[in-house]
């Protein structure tokens, strides 16, 4: 039996990550996106998205952070487990947040167990190249997918200086052996996040496993964006790697503001909205 498409064909079973290996072999890209709330996450299993991050971009998106930083495992557990109740097909990835992996492999399995058995995702993600080979190595040893995550690593943007393109000139091969760094250690994928588009195409080359781009260029062989930045929900400055497929932003200030000017005018509720 041949593979089943990532997407375009009959919703059957959730997608595995031998299913994304696969993808890569034949030359199909995938499409990824953030998720953090049941109803996206149903909307986007149905629309043929092959995988789901719950990402500790909630700090910005839901809880309103400045950063990635303050959010913990215990904030995100509760929109992994919302996401994954709500989907059918679409392989859900935890991110593991900033202070819950560092201090070494133990730290990092023990969150990792904790992503799987309390948020009930299918793989977590982790950000860091060499850095955190072993606690890769340590999380898959344990039968847990891992998706890695090299170039500019939100987590740490205190110590990058800002939001920097990574893998320019000289630093190219720092990428390029983080990436080679998370492959060895065992991960399934790897984002790829603000490098070059040369950089991103060179990695996706050499690497048996998927790469997922943001802000890496065309040539990467997933995408994933914010589900906020894709929708326009977001307002205001967007990074430059966005595309905004959508004015949920405008679409949702013309609803409220019809709502409020019918409750104020009387016109709401109708005979229709009320009981007697
Ligand atoms: N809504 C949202 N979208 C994201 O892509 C995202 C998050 N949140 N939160 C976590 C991280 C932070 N990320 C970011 C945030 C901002 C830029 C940004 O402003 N980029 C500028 C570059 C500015 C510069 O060069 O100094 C750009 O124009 O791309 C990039 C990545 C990516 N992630
Ligand atoms: C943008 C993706 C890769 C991410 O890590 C997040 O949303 O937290
Ligand atoms: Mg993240």
């Amino acid at each position: 039996m041949s593979e089943p498409a990532l997407y375009g064909g009959p919703a059957t079973r959730r997608v595995r990550t031998r299913d994304l290996i696969a993808a890569k072999q034949r030359g199909e890209r995938w499409p990824m996106l953030t998720s953090y709330d049941q109803y996206t996450a149903a909307i986007f299993d149905q629309a043929g998205i092959p995988v789901l991050l719950v990402g500790d971009s909630a700090a910005n998106n839901v809880f309103g952070y400045e950063t990635t930083v303050p959010v913990t495992v215990d904030d995100l557990l509760p929109l992994v487990r919302a996401v994954v109740r709500a989907t059918k097909r679409t392989l859900v990835v935890g991110d593991m947040p900033f202070g819950s992996y560092e201090e070494g492999p133990t730290q990092a399995l023990r969150t990792a167990v904790r992503f799987m058995k309390e948020g009930g995702c299918h793989a977590v993600k982790l950000e860091g190249g060499r850095r955190v080979a072993e606690q890769i190595a340590a999380i898959t040893g344990a039968g847990i997918p891992v998706m890695g995550h090299v170039g500019f690593t939100p987590q740490s943007e205190h110590q990058i200086g800002g939001y920097r393109v990574q893998g320019r000139g000289d630093a190219a091969e720092d990428v390029v052996a983080d990436a080679h760094a998370v492959t060895e250690a065992g991960a399934f994928a790897v984002v790829l996040e603000m490098v070059t588009s040369e950089v991103a195409k060179r990695i996706t080359h050499d690497l048996p496993i998927p790469t997922v781009g943001i802000g890496a260029g065309p040539d990467t062989d997933a995408q994933v964006l914010v589900w906020q930045d894709m929708a326009g929900l977001r307002t205001g400055h967007a990074p430059r790697f966005v595309k905004r497929y959508a004015d949920m932003a405008g679409a949702l200030t013309e609803a409220t503001q019809k709502f409020a000017e019918e409750v104020r005018g009387g016109e709401f509720p109708g005979p229709e909205h009320a009981f007697h």
